[in-house]
């Protein structure tokens, strides 16, 4: 069974149907892809799972149990941590003191010691910038940071959104093995991303969202020889692949 859940959820802004009878689940110990071009509704899944956004039909389930009306921060001490597309960090506080307010907030049912900043800090990578003001990082480094503090928590899902947006390709290469190490300990992680290189690398299992329904799914190599895919990112069923081709640079932009 899935740790996280959205069945059959539909949301409609005014009369433009947002998602359209959304039904997928986020397993621990794997990477899942939530992939799609511009508009398909990623953003307005990613609040319906973290609680932002109360859909108009269907079910969001945490555990089995029913969370579809639970506030955000409910949601959050019952295991689910996230991160923004655009950067939320504590801009005139170092690095440590971001990630040691987060270790406060971590979840009351969560086993052991509230963990230790400077370790969160060392396992993304950061040790050497502990000190150092968050508005001053660059934002590959400030992708690591806001990582840091969703672990703090101690989740038990991940949600990520657009992680690999201002981190260069080595910066990306390195995330992603990191992620790999994470999911590999337990965690369910959902990863929101234009960034191919990233999702291919990454995802055990991907879903494909176009205006708001869910038009595909699979493990990357399958999805991303499904000629529905290609139509909607590319145009044509018989264009170039687009995990590795020239659509953009690895992006899935439509
Ligand atoms: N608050 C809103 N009011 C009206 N329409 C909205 C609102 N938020 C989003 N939409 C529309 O709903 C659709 C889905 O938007 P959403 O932001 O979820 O897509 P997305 O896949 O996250 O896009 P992107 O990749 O560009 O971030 C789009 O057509 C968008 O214009």
């Amino acid at each position: 069974m899935a740790l996280l859940e959205i069945r059959d959820v539909t949301v409609r802004y005014g009369g433009h149907v947002a998602l359209r009878e959304v039904t997928l689940g986020v397993e621990a110990g794997r990477v899942t892809g939530l992939i799609g071009p511009n508009g398909a509704g990623k953003t307005t899944l990613f609040n319906v799972l973290t609680g932002l956004l109360t859909p108009g039909a269907g079910r969001v389930l945490l555990d089995g149990e029913d969370v579809t009306r639970l506030a955000p921060y409910r949601r959050a001490r019952r295991g689910m941590a996230r991160t923004f597309q655009i950067l939320e960090l504590f801009g005139q506080l170092t690095a440590l003191e971001n990630v040691a307010l987060a270790t406060r907030l971590r979840r009351r049912t969560a086993a052991g010691e509230r963990p230790d900043p400077g370790a969160l800090l060392e396992r993304v990578g950061l040790s050497a910038f502990a000190d150092r003001r968050a508005d001053t990082l660059p934002t590959g480094l400030g992708r690591r940071l806001e990582l840091a503090r969703a672990l703090a928590v101690r989740p038990r899902v991940l949600l990520l959104d657009e992680p690999a947006s201002g981190q260069d390709p080595d910066e990306t290469a390195a995330f992603a093995d990191l992620l790999g190490e994470l999911a590999d300990e337990g965690l369910a992680i959902l990863l929101v991303e234009h960034d191919m290189t990233l999702v291919m690398r990454v995802c055990a299992h991907l879903y494909v969202l176009d205006f708001g329904t869910l038009m595909a799914e699979g493990d990357p190599a399958s999805v991303r020889a499904d000629p529905r895919v290609r139509e909607a990112y590319l145009g044509t069923s018989t264009g170039t692949d687009p995990g590795t081709g020239t659509a953009g640079a690895g992006t899935l932009a439509r």
